[in-house]
């Protein structure tokens, strides 16, 4: 049976009445909604630890209404809230094969600046909006510049869809002996972690404000990082406040974003510019993804989003275009697949060779 729509399962909450009067949808209280394979998950955010008690006799009433959907297996709802006495993070996934427990996250961030002990330099990787290929560029920049003799790091700040543990395929949890330190998985060389290795896998676990910040300000900095050369970090598409208070607690080197050749990601990539600009964070260039489709049959090339647009929107700002990097299905199917192309000595692993040899250069 197929699973309902995204709007069928927004008309069920839309009919469930809260205490204050109206319901779930006109008061913006869904977050993260995933209907997936019969699987319904998404976050109810009330805005204070009293809203959230008073709203757990919604969030059963929404689970029951919810399983009585034709096509719907499982319905998972996450509860948060903000504020000083907000209830504790669920605890992360049981550790694997022996491991020590793995720590408590989601602390409130500490003020101030946090130095990375051992990093060198931060890159992060944003775009304007999801989907084009940021989280393929991380992964694939952190190989390159690895396989150019770096010792390079990555983290998945991705909160919103962490794709670095798939994209890597990285399978083991972190290990932290003393509950303080973490021990990130290496893959390919590059040592990785998401904040997706820390929750249990079917929870769409959704942090927001200072929760979220002070989860990701843990995996920065009691990460046992060693020396590294560069940080990569997969940043959330968009401009919103987790770019804001990375760039402003950690010492970023440069920014790279990601685009593609369409207008409207071109306008987005505009705004993730200006908001580094505000920031104060340089930006090192623009990469291009998706920028022309190679047929595999007869090798032509075309341009399906248009040609020349990233490159225009560089030359006026003075920016470098770091790559141009074509819609591959080996691109696809590589990356999804745990192997990204960098790792391989496919023709498409020149590109990102390029790339991190472009901004070694402008490093070092
Ligand atoms: N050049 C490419 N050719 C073909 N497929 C690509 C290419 N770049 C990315 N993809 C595929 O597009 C999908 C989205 O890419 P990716 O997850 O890297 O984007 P993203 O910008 O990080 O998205 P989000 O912000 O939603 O996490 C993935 O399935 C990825 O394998």
């Amino acid at each position: 049976m197929t699973s309902p729509t995204r709007d069928e399962v927004l008309a069920v909450l839309a009919r469930i009445p809260l205490p204050q009067g109206g319901d779930l949808v006109s008061h913006d209280l869904v977050r993260a909604l995933v209907v997936d394979a019969g699987a319904v998950r998404f976050v109810i955010e009330a805005e204070t630890p009293e809203q959230a008690r008073a709203l757990e006799p919604v969030q059963a009433q929404a689970e029951a209404a919810l399983k009585a959907l034709p096509g719907v297996a499982r319905v998972a709802i996450a509860m948060t809230a903000h504020g000083p006495s907000a209830k504790p993070a669920p605890k992360p996934a049981a550790p694997s094969q022996g491991e020590p427990p793995a720590l408590k996250i989601g602390r409130h961030p500490t003020a101030g600046p946090s130095e990375v002990p051992g990093v060198k330099r931060i890159i992060a990787v944003g775009s304007g909006k999801g989907g084009v290929g940021k989280s393929t560029v991380s992964a694939n920049l952190a190989i390159a510049l690895a396989r150019e003799g770096w010792k390079v790091g990555l983290v998945d700040a991705d909160i919103y869809g962490p794709s670095q543990p798939r994209m890597m395929g990285v399978t083991k949890k972190p290990a932290s002996p003393d509950g303080k330190t973490i021990i990130p998985p290496v893959a390919h060389g590059i040592r990785v972690i998401s904040i997706g290795m820390m929750l249990p896998e079917d929870q769409a676990l959704i942090w927001r404000g200072p929760m979220l910040m002070g989860a990701l300000q843990q995996l920065m900095t009691q990460v046992a990082w060693g020396d590294l050369d560069a940080l990569v970090i997969d940043m959330p598409p968009g401009t919103g406040d987790v770019q804001m208070t990375l760039c402003q607690k950690f010492p970023v080197t440069g920014a790279i974003v990601v685009s593609t050749p369409q207008d409207v990601a071109l306008l987005d990539a505009r705004r993730a510019l200006n908001a580094f600009e505000v920031l104060k964070t340089p930006v090192l260039g623009l990469v291009e993804n998706m920028s022309t489709f190679i047929c595999p049959n007869c090798g032509h090339e075309e341009h399906i989003f248009g040609e020349g647009g990233v490159t225009r929107e560089a030359e006026a700002l003075g920016l470098p275009v770091l790559a141009q990097l074509p819609l591959s299905v080996e691109v696809r199917l590589s990356g999804d697949g745990g192997l990204p192309v960098a790792a391989t000595d496919s023709p498409a692993a020149e590109s990102y060779r390029a790339m991190a040899r472009q901004l070694i250069g402008q490093l070092a």
